[in-house]
């Protein structure tokens, strides 16, 4: 193979790459008699460009799956790759750079800052990780949600949908890799969900971005590429390009 062929199928590679895996992962809350396995040897890809929906019954491991994914918290066996980089020994500093740079979340609660502007709230990682925000850098990520013309409102001032599209503009400001969301439309009424979940999906759609996004809700679930279904911290099963209904339905199955 010539040099410029081994080059072009490393660029393939790194193309093709897994934007975040998690390989055997475990993670244990508590010591000993009391501790809890919320994930039980999980393996996964998720793959850059795509959105995945994880869904599981109350406490089978959503959240504990998305924050060690994220680096959040830390597991207790085996290996998180986000973005080619093993972080499961990575030290507390280099994950504390991770959080400001390759992953963004997305909370149900918004987690504004209610006494500052959207623009300011949009701001706040850029400057948490020591760098002058420009003005066009914050106001283009308000623009990409639709709301450019809202910049000087404090979050009092915005509707639960408004404020969650400037927690995904705060989110998108570092350009993140990866997006995490947890129970991104909880809070949110029909149509703002709706209007939520059309903005994720243009992001993946047009500019190639990774969600993965904890979900208790189906329509939620169907806008993804892909649903994971976890039950005492395992991937018990899957669907791909899912309808709502059969979301709902595989759900059903299981209280049966
Ligand atoms: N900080 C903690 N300390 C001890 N146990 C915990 C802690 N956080 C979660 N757990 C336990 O780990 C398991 C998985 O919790 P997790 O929050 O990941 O579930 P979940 O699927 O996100 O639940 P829900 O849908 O109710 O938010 C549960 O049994 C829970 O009680």
């Amino acid at each position: 193979m010539s040099t410029r062929e081994r080059f072009q199928q490393t660029m393939g590679d790194v193309r093709t790459a897994p934007a975040v895996e998690l390989r055997g992962v475990s993670h244990l809350y508590g010591r000993r008699e009391t501790a809890v396995r919320a994930l039980d040897n999980v393996d996964v890809q998720f793959a850059t460009g795509s959105w995945t929906a994880v869904m599981g019954p109350s406490g089978s491991g959503k959240s504990t799956l998305l924050h060690c994914a994220a680096g959040l918290e830390r597991v207790t066996e085996g290996q998180v790759i986000i973005a080619g980089q093993d972080i499961s020994a990575a030290s507390d500093a280099e994950l504390t750079e991770l959080r400001r740079g390759p992953v963004g979340f997305v909370f149900q609660s918004f987690n504004l800052i209610a006494s500052l502007t959207a623009a300011q709230n949009v701001a706040m990682p850029l400057r948490l990780a020591g760098r002058r925000p420009g003005r066009q850098e914050v106001h283009g990520a308000l623009a990409a949600v639709g709301l450019a013309d809202r910049a000087r409102h404090r979050p009092r001032e915005l509707s639960g949908g408004q404020q969650q599209r400037v927690a995904v503009a705060r989110a998108m400001v570092t350009r993140p890799a990866v997006l995490f969301a947890d129970e991104p439309t909880g809070a949110l009424d029909t149509r703002a969900a709706r209007s939520l979940l059309d903005l994720l999906r243009s992001m993946v759609d047009h500019n190639g971005q990774t969600i993965v996004m904890v979900t208790h809700d189906p329509a939620a679930a169907a806008t993804a590429d892909r649903v994971l279904f976890l039950r005492d911290g395992r991937l018990v099963d899957r669907l791909e390009r899912p309808s709502a209904r059969a979301v709902a339905d595989l759900l059903a199955s299981w209280d049966a």
